[in-house]
């Protein structure tokens, strides 16, 4: 199942819900923050990484990190799935490891 978000910074919360509901063995967190001109970009990548952590922790069903923190949009196009490989792909073998 696919659940889309506003941003990266609501991941964790609906990926601690999936977590809790028991009907899931991992929950993929994917996303990109992209930085911008103010210090928002460093309190969205920060949020989103210790929530995915305390999402994981608190459900007890690995929440995996694959949340971008670029930049630009090139690094970001550069991670999904062009020359820098596919970051999204790379958290479904993650997944597949712990699980
Ligand atoms: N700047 C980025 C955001 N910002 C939005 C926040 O994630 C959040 O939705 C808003 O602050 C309301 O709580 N989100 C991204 O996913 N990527 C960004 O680069
Ligand atoms: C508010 C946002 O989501 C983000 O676009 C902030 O960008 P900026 O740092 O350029 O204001």
């Amino acid at each position: 199942m696919v659940v889309w978000v506003p941003g990266c910074f609501e991941i964790s919360v609906v990926a601690q819900q999936l977590g809790k509901s028991g009907k899931y063995n991992a929950i993929l967190c994917i996303g990109a923050v992209i930085r911008g001109d103010t210090t928002h970009y460093d309190v969205v990548a920060d949020s989103a990484s210790s929530g995915v952590l305390s999402a994981g922790l608190n459900s007890d069903v690995p929440c995996i990190f694959g949340v971008l923190t670029c930049d630009n949009m090139e690094q970001a196009l550069d991670r999904a799935g062009g020359k820098a490989g596919n970051k999204g792909s790379e958290t479904a073998l993650t997944a597949v490891s712990l699980c």
